[in-house]
C-alpha cells in the first residue's frame, strides 16, 4: 500500500527504532580477527590492548650530554673524568666512582650510579675530561622507567578505532598483534533511472550519480567492507532481484532514493509491499522521509535521495547503526561553535547544516555554512568543504550571527 501519511517521529525516536527494531537490539556482529599492526588501520578493537611492559622500559637520558652523580657537581665550574660513552641501544651499565661521569646520548640507558643528566650545552663537550659550567637540579633529564605507563595498563579500550595515533601508542607499548572486529559487509544501492555514472554525458533529465559513491567511500573509511555499490533501476522486478543479490552475505544494506511519496519511489514501494517496510517522516531537515526493513533477514536502511539528505541521514542514522555493528565507541569532538553568519531554520524540524569550522582572532570556534543556501538538500557540493554539521533545535527558526550552535564533526 502506498503510504502518503506517515508517523512523524523525532530524530531520537527513529534512531531508537533502528537500533531496537531494525537491529533487533543486537550488539556487535560476531567474529573477531587477530591482525598484525600493519593490517589494523581503520579496524575496531574487539579487546583492550594492555602495555606488555613499562614504558619507558628503563631509565634513559632525555638529552645528549653527561650522566653524572649530582653530588659531584658541587659548585660549578667542575671538571669530571669521562669513563665511557653510552649510546641509545647500548646495554652497558658503566660504573662511576666519585669524580667520574659518562658521555650519554638521548634515549640511552642511564647508568645505575648516575642520577642526573647534564646537557652538552652546559659543558665544554670534553671527551676524556669534561668541564661542567652549570649544575642542573638532581634528577634532571632522567626519564624514569614506567613514567609513561606501567606494565598491564590499558593503552586502548575495546571499541577504539585504530588510527595512526592509536597504532603508534600500541606499538610503543610492545604489542604486535591486536584483536579486531570482523568488518561488517555492507552493500550500497542508489535508485533512479535518471542516474548516470560520473564521467559520462548527460541527456535531458539525467544527473550524475553521487550518493552511492559517497556512501561506499564513507563506509570504507569507517571500516566496513563494501561488497557492492550499484545503481538499481526504478522498476520493481529489477529492484527486487537486485535487493536479493545485495543481501546475499551482507550484514547491512544502504539504499538511497525512492523513499518519498512519489508514484515511482521504488525503494518504498517494494520494501513496503514485500518486506513490511516501515516508512516514517522524521522531524529533521534535510532527511525527512526515512525507511527501513529486513530483506532476507538483513537490515536495510533507506535514505532519501537528495544528496545532502543522504549525507545527513548517514551521519545521523547510518553511522550509529554501523557503530553498533562494530561495537565502536566514538570519541566526542567539539560540541559547540559560534555561528559566523545568520540563517533560517524550518520550524518544527531539527536542522542539520554542513559548516566549515574556523577560529576568530580571539580563538573562538566559528561555524559558517558551506553553502549560501544552508541546509538545502540538493546543494550536493556543500559537502566537500564541510568539517561538521551545525544542529539547530526544532523550536528555533532563526539563527543569528554570534549565537552558540551545537555542532557534530563529520
Ligand atoms: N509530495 C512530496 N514530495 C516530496 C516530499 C514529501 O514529503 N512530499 N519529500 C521531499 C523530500 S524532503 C525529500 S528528501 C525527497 C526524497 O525523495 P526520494 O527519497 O524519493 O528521492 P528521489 O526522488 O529518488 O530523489 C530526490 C532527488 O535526489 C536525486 N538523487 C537521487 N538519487 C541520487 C543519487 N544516487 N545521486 C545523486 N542524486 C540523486 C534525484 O535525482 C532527485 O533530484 O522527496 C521530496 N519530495
Ligand atoms: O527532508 Mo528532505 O531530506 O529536506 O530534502
Amino acid at each position: 500500500m502506498t503510504t502518503t501519511r506517515r508517523t512523524l517521529l523525532t530524530v531520537e525516536e527513529y534512531l531508537d527504532e533502528l537500533l531496537g527494531d531494525l537491529l533487533d537490539g543486537a550488539g556487535a556482529i560476531p567474529g573477531t580477527q587477530d591482525v598484525p599492526l600493519a593490517q589494523a588501520l581503520g579496524r575496531v578493537l574487539a579487546q583492550p590492548v594492555h602495555a606488555v611492559g613499562d614504558v619507558p622500559a628503563f631509565a634513559n637520558s632525555g638529552m645528549d650530554g653527561y650522566a653524572v652523580r649530582h653530588d659531584d657537581l658541587g659548585d660549578p665550574p667542575v671538571r669530571l673524568q669521562v669513563v665511557a660513552d653510552v649510546a641509545a641501544g647500548s646495554g652497558e651499565d658503566p660504573r662511576l666512582e666519585p669524580g667520574q661521569c659518562v658521555r650519554i646520548m638521548t634515549g640511552a640507558p642511564v647508568p645505575g650510579c648516575a642520577d642526573t643528566i647534564v646537557p652538552v650545552e652546559l659543558t665544554d663537550a670534553g671527551t676524556e675530561l669534561v668541564t661542567i659550567t652549570e649544575a642542573p637540579e638532581r634528577g634532571r633529564h632522567v626519564r624514569g622507567a614506567g613514567e609513561d605507563v606501567s606494565a598491564g595498563d590499558v593503552i586502548a579500550d575495546a571499541g577504539t578505532t585504530v588510527t595512526g595515533r592509536v597504532l603508534g601508542s600500541i606499538a610503543a607499548a610492545g604489542t604486535g598483534t591486536v584483536t579486531v572486529r570482523r568488518r561488517p559487509v555492507v552493500a550500497v544501492a542508489a535508485t533512479g533511472d535518471e542516474l548516470v555514472a560520473p564521467g559520462g554525458s548527460l541527456q535531458r533529465g539525467q544527473i550524475f550519480e553521487s550518493n552511492g559513491t559517497h556512501l561506499a567511500a564513507t563506509l570504507t573509511e569507517l571500516g566496513a567492507e563494501v561488497s557492492s555499490a550499484v545503481v538499481l533501476a526504478d522498476d520493481t522486478d529489477g529492484f527486487t532481484r537486485g535487493l536479493d543479490a545485495l543481501t546475499d552475505g551482507a550484514d547491512l544494506v544502504l539504499l538511497t532514493g525512492g523513499v518519498s511519496v512519489g508514484a515511482f519511489d521504488v525503494s518504498r514501494i517494494v520494501l513496503e509491499r514485500s518486506a513490511g517496510g516501515t516508512f516514517r517522516h522524521v522531524r529533521m531537515q534535510p532527511g525527512k522521509p526515512q525507511g527501513w526493513a529486513r530483506w532476507n533477514g538483513v537490515p536495510v536502511l533507506a535514505f532519501p535521495g537528495n544528496p545532502v539528505s543522504t549525507a545527513i541521514s548517514f551521519e545521523v542514522f547510518g553511522r550509529p547503526v554501523l557503530d553498533r555493528l562494530l561495537g565502536r565507541r566514538r570519541p566526542d569532538g567539539p560540541t559547540t561553535a559560534v555561528a559566523a553568519t545568520g540563517w533560517h531554520s524550518p520550524a518544527g524540524r531539527r536542522q542539520f547544516v554542513p559548516v566549515e569550522l574556523t577560529s576568530d582572532e580571539t580563538g573562538r570556534l566559528l561555524a559558517t555554512p558551506t553553502h549560501r543556501r544552508g541546509s538545502a538538500s540538493h546543494m550536493v557540493t556543500s559537502l566537500a568543504g564541510a568539517h561538521a554539521m551545525a544542529i539547530v533545535p526544532e523550536d528555533t527558526d532563526e539563527v543569528t550571527a554570534g549565537d552558540l550552535v551545537q555542532i557534530r564533526s563529520l
